[in-house]
């Protein structure tokens, strides 16, 4: 099939690569001119592991990028993959997604189309901003949008391993109203949906985002708990990975995300559930377990602070933050823990310096004025104190690297830094 891609960020990107490599004819459109430059150039314009290889294969074959919206009417099928930014109430920014349906829109009115072309929201938004997505694309097509259909199919990728996630999916979701359009979508997954085991949910539009919404509210809550839990077990002196490792062998539980320690971060988990209560709120209810989810997310940096608070007077003194990015294997620092674990620190009066394999210098546009090392080592050498807030596996293999520190106390929110003699070490769950 012929298709485009809307937004050509880790999920346009992603989808766009992996659709030409089921065999269809992909399109990305974005409206900055690097990003197309280096999609075009075969390259990922962010960092995502096997996205590059997709890319080199694909591009000037199957796939290329454009800012363009001109030819968009001749594609079959246009999936929409804008960002859904937090507002400061917690909900979504729905501005950039209602402008790109309504370029959509105007794009397709009155052009000379093969059959029905179908229009899916690929993005995140809450069932009751849905309507506001129709409404623009609806309004970008004047009277001429009689055989253009809608659709949503919600994505649950993870940065990071965002290609394989998207090529075997636990589920696809389909959110259609009409059979037209559950045959675009079915032909246009079949070859995945024939290779891999993905369960196909075929629902309507606001449903299918709904379940998109408690999948990223039900991870959230679990690790949060996950983080209550843990810090019963400090308390108590005990270990909650031992602990949660046998709750996990319980089927009905499961044993993923129950990894305790600074909290989760990212592009999403912190936005949807923000949204989630935002539009429940809207809507008049006011969940109580989600607003304790949060919660316990937000203190868990301050808890791991307080740690290295027992241990040394970092005022003055040089801090090293083992990681910046959200969790490993991106270079995404949205939300990621070591925002408010910078700030903690800079609140301190400490100095601080970050270290991280790939997101350096996404985080130096948030923080221009921090020392950022090249190395682990090079961070934690003179400093008194090291705070690790992403598990990258490289923080694993460290030892002697510590014997460099000034006072070599170390505080782990990710349990990934081996106890060793010589060091202080504190785990924020164990
Ligand atoms: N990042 C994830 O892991 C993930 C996973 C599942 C779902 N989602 C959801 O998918 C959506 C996209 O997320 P993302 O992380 O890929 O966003 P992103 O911010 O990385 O990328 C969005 C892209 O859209 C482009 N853009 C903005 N307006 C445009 C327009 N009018 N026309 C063309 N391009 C335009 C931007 O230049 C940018 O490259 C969000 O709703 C998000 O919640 C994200
Ligand atoms: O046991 C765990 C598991 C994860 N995390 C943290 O949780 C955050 C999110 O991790 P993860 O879910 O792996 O990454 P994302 O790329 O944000 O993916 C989530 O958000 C995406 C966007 O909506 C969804 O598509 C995915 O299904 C959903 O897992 C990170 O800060 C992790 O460090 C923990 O603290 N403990």
């Amino acid at each position: 099939m012929n298709v485009n891609v809307v937004g050509s960020g880790y999920v346009g990107t992603t989808l766009a690569a992996c659709l030409a490599d089921l065999g269809h004819e992909v399109t990305a459109i974005d409206i900055d001119q690097s990003v197309v430059d280096a999609i075009n150039a075969g390259h990922a314009p962010l960092h995502e592991p096997g996205l590059d290889k997709l890319l080199a294969e694909h591009v000037g074959e199957r796939l290329h990028a454009t800012t363009s919206y001109d030819d968009l009417s001749e594609a079959d099928v246009t999936f929409l993959a804008i960002g859904t930014p937090s507002e400061a109430d917690g909900s979504i920014d729905v501005g950039p997604l209602s402008a790109a349906a309504e370029m959509v829109g105007e794009a397709l009115a009155g052009a000379d189309r093969n059959g029905e072309h179908l229009v899916v929201v690929k993005s995140t938004i809450t069932p009751p901003g849905l309507a506001e997505i129709r409404d623009a694309l609806v309004a970008g097509l004047g009277d001429g949008g009689g055989d253009v259909g809608f659709a949503t199919n919600p994505e649950f990728l993870r940065e990071g391993t965002a290609v394989s996630d998207f090529q075997d999916p636990d589920k696809i979701v389909f959110g259609t109203e009409s059979d037209t359009a559950l045959a675009t979508l079915e032909e246009l997954y079949a070859p995945l949906i024939e290779t891999s085991d993905s369960l196909v949910v075929r629902t309507d539009p606001a449903t299918a985002m709904m379940i998109k919404y408690a999948n990223n509210a039900f991870l959230a809550t679990k690790i949060s708990l996950a983080n209550d839990l843990g810090n019963i077990c400090k308390e108590f002196g005990l270990d909650a990975y031992e602990v949660m490792e046998a709750v996990g062998l319980d089927d009905r539980i499961g044993e993923q995300f129950l990894r305790s320690g600074v909290g989760w971060g990212g592009s999403c988990f912190p936005k949807d559930v923000a949204a989630l209560i935002a539009a429940a709120r809207e809507a008049g209810y006011e969940p109580p377990l989600l607003n304790a989810a949060v919660e316990v997310n937000d203190r868990q940096p301050e808890r791991l602070l307080a740690l290295l608070d027992a241990h040394v007077d970092v005022a003055g003194e040089r801090v090293a933050v083992l990681g910046l990015a959200f969790k490993p294997g991106t270079d995404d620092v949205r939300n990621s823990r070591a925002i408010p674990l910078i700030e903690g620190l800079q609140a301190r009066g400490a100095e601080v310096v970050g270290y991280d394999p790939v997101a350096t210098e996404t985080m130096r546009e948030r923080f221009p004025d921090i020392e950022y090392a090249d190395s682990a080592a090079d961070a934690l050498a003179g400093a008194s104190g090291a705070v690790v807030a992403t598990d990258w596996d490289e923080f694993a293999a460290l030892d002697e690297e510590f014997d460099a520190m000034a006072e070599a106390v170390v505080v782990d929110g990710r349990r990934i830094i081996k106890r060793r003699a010589g060091i202080t070490y504190e785990g924020l769950t164990w």
